[in-house]
């Protein structure tokens, strides 16, 4: 069953079209995992007595908008509407990439997916809830079943903090366990990163990109939650370890059933994880679907268009099974 993110715009827009053509050839594409799912999530702890009919889509937004107030060159007071009735739904166990170019409002609707920042008008569901509604012991328990994973590991993981401690923090924040626990889940939780246990000790720069963005996930996963909304995660990195930690999330979502919400300028990492494209330009959406639909089907003249844009690397773009 595959039901895309709803939106009332045209489909094959010429927008998507230039993304499409601007993105590089893919060298593979996502890998299934065979593992079992069925970890308990922090989510279940949260608003399981919530849940409504929407409840397939576990993230789900409604005419989102958010407007800033700006300066202008003369320093007058202007506005500006960064996300512009952004409609959109998540599918429980699937990655939703959301994609534009720089500027589209992609992170300002993450962030008011993660709570991190309030909408001007419209609703983020979670589970059914709007966020709005929640406060205090919900809205702490809120942050437990969505995680963040943003672009910079080294600017998003503090310097003088050992790795240890960095994938410790949440589970002391949120008063998880005793030492002897949270060292035992650490341990666990590098095991599940593909890391080994002996950069406890390390500090972040003792670590490649590659890897500390693999502490990142650690500690994302840390609170076992249920969406992570990860914000241009692989764009710092090189082709190669992007791939190999597209393939790790590829894999902790089979074994966690975790849902994502991919935020990203560039259309091969798409290709290789995506279920769901929702592509956004000047803060509204464009175009929405299934993946495959987004990128196989693309009318005859935009083939043609493409593979005479870019020879070889097009084709082998659309030939992906
Ligand atoms: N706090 C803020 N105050 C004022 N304007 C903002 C603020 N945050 C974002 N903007 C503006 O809102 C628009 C959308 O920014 P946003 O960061 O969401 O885009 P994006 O698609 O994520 O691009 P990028 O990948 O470059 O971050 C941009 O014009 C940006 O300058």
């Amino acid at each position: 069953m595959h039901s895309p993110p709803e939106t009332t715009q045209d489909p094959r827009h010429p927008y998507t079209q230039r993304l499409v053509k601007a993105a590089p050839s893919l060298a593979s594409r996502r890998i299934e995992s065979a593992h079992a799912a069925g970890v308990e999530t922090a989510a279940d702890e949260l608003v399981s007595h919530d849940v409504d009919a929407d409840a397939e889509q576990v993230v789900r937004v409604e005419n989102l908008t958010k407007v800033f107030e700006v300066r202008g060159a003369k320093g007058d007071a202007k506005t500006l509407t960064a996300v512009d009735d952004v409609s959109f739904g998540v599918r429980r166990g699937t990655t939703t990439a959301l994609v534009g170019e720089s500027g589209s409002g992609k992170s300002t609707v993450a962030n008011m997916v993660l709570k991190l920042l309030e909408p001007t008008s419209g609703t983020v569901f979670h589970r059914g809830v709007d966020l709005s509604t929640l406060s205090g012991d919900k809205l702490f328990a809120l942050r437990r079943t969505m995680q963040p994973v943003f672009q910079n590991p080294y600017g998003s993981l503090d310097p003088m903090y050992s790795i240890f401690r960095v994938i410790e923090e949440p589970l002391r924040v949120h008063q998880v366990g005793d030492r002897a626990a949270r060292e035992a889940r650490v341990a666990e939780l590098l095991d599940m990163v593909a890391l080994p246990r002996s950069v406890m000790r390390r500090y972040p720069g003792e670590l490649s990109g590659g890897q500390r963005q693999r502490v990142a996930i650690a500690r994302a996963l840390a609170l076992k939650p249920e969406v992570i909304v990860l914000d241009e995660a692989v764009s710092a990195l090189d082709v190669l370890v992007q791939a190999q930690i597209l393939r790790l999330l590829a894999e902790l979502q089979d074994e966690l059933s975790l849902t994502y919400l991919f935020i990203t300028h560039d259309l091969a990492v798409v290709r290789q994880i995506a279920d769901d494209v929702v592509v956004m330009e000047h803060g509204r959406i464009v175009e929405a679907g299934p993946c495959e639909e987004i990128f196989a089907n693309p009318q005859e003249s935009y083939t043609r268009e493409l593979i005479d844009a870019v020879p070889g690397a097009s084709i082998e773009l659309y030939s992906v099974p």
